[in-house]
């Protein structure tokens, strides 16, 4: 489907610690677009459906209507089927979410998401960036971000093994980037992307 919005729609969509989120920031800024963090509409979604993941997940999980993130990741990155559970009820509100957004501008944002195309918001972007890095660097960068255990990301990067599977969008400019080394090369290959794309 062709983006049907006046300003360019950027997708940002690759595995966990690629960089997806400094790369979204950056593009954002340059272009002046508004950026919008489709984790966050996610952490959005389970204070919305906290009574939903309750009854589904049991009351471990929710202390005082709030959801204990660390807890339900613990249960959910372990599980595929826990996983589906959760995203059955969160992932519609985080698509509808992330739609009215880029609606209510009319285009002119990024989109930064591990889960884009999963979500079905690949459909609604003009172009596409699809970001790799390799597994230790990744790793690393979790490991100092977020103080994750090895456990906990390992069960994220398998989690996101089927990302792209039969992924085709004919009417989106697509570029691919890899982001192994420092943000000064990684400055550099986006204004390169910016050109190509004319932005
Ligand atoms: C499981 C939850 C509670 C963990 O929260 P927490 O704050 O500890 O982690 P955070 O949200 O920062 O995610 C950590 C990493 O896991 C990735 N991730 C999150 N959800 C998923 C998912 N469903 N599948 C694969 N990877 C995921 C994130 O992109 C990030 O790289 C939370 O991630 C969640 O509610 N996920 C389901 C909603 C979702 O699919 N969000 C992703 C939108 S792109
Ligand atoms: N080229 C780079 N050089 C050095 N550090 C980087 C580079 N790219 C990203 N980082 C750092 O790596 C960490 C992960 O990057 P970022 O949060 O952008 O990844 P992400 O793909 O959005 O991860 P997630 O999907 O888990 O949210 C951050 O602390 C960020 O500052």
């Amino acid at each position: 489907m062709k983006s049907v919005f006046t300003r360019p729609v950027i997708g940002i969509t690759g595995p966990a610690g690629c960089g997806k989120s400094t790369i979204a920031r950056f593009l954002a800024e340059r272009l002046g677009y508004v950026y919008i963090d489709v984790d966050g509409l996610g952490h959005e979604a389970l204070e919305k459906k906290a009574k939903d993941i309750e009854n589904a997940f049991g009351n471990g999980v929710v202390c005082d209507g709030i959801v204990d993130r660390r807890k339900l990741g613990k249960i959910v990155f372990s599980s595929v089927h826990e996983l589906a559970k959760l995203e059955s009820i969160v992932h519609p509100y985080i698509s509808k979410r992330a739609i009215a957004i880029v609606s209510k501008n009319n285009g002119g944002v990024v989109l930064d998401a591990a889960l884009l195309i999963k979500l079905g918001l690949a459909d609604v972007c003009s172009h596409l960036l699809i970001v790799k890095a390799v597994v230790p660097i990744r790793f690393f960068r979790l490991i100092r971000r977020d103080g994750f255990s090895l456990s906990r990301i390992l069960g994220i990067f398998k989690s996101q093994r089927n990302l792209y599977s039969q992924f085709f969008l004919p009417d989106v400019d697509t570029k691919y980037i890899s982001n192994n080394w420092g943000k000064k090369r990684l400055v550099e290959k986006l204004d390169r992307v910016i050109a190509l794309w004319g932005l």
